[in-house]
């Protein structure tokens, strides 16, 4: 049953999430290309309205300022018409969100690509241990209803595609299902 904000929604919003490097800066883009849908790239929303608090120097990366985001991010998602992309979901309000996917890759794939984006060291090994441990499909699946959650490969190009071709799909049903509203 949809709450009275999602009722309101003209188009839905998707969250695109994983581990860093499976894949979802790629299948955004070209997916709002396809669809005319907003691609919230969060890692960059987030630098870009100083929503970064300080550098963590054991995992190389800044701290989010999680309530700053969410605040500026509230209007956007209550219009709906959304994908976002970040790799994490649990601070995200549940409400949000008609759908999740999860992108996966084999631990082989994920360390080449993260090397060639000059990962080394714990920050490299973590991310990995990330994968292994399907940590971001476990965080989804604890944070949102299970049948919202879908996990996808997202190895190869045609991979990517088929991913683009299922997403489009499980939209047109959503405004099949909900023309009236
Ligand atoms: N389905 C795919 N098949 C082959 N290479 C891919 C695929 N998806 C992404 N890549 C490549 O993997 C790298 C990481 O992708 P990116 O979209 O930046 O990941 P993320 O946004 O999850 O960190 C890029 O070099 C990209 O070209």
């Amino acid at each position: 049953m949809q709450n009275n904000q999602q009722m309101k929604r003209e188009a839905p919003n998707i969250l695109i999430t994983g581990t860093p490097g499976v894949g979802k800066s790629t299948l955004c883009q070209q997916l709002s290309e396809v669809t005319g849908l907003r691609w919230l790239e969060i890692s960059k929303i987030a630098k870009d309205n100083n929503c970064l608090e300080e550098y963590d120097e054991v995992y190389q990366c800044p701290v989010l300022d999680e309530d700053k985001l969410l605040d500026g991010l509230e209007k956007v998602m209550c219009q709906g018409g959304n994908i976002v992309d970040y790799h994490g979901c649990e601070f995200f309000p549940e409400r949000w969100f008609d759908v999740i996917f999860v992108l996966r890759t084999d631990n082989t794939t994920l360390y080449d690509r993260l090397v060639s984006r000059g990962y080394s060291g714990k920050k490299l090994e973590d991310n990995i241990d990330c994968e292994i441990f399907q940590t971001i499909l476990e965080e989804a699946k604890a944070s949102y209803k299970e049948n919202i959650v879908h996990e996808l490969n997202s190895r190869t190009p045609e991979e990517l595609q088929a991913n683009i071709n299922r997403i489009c799909l499980w939209l047109q049903e959503w405004f099949h299902d909900n023309q009236n509203i």
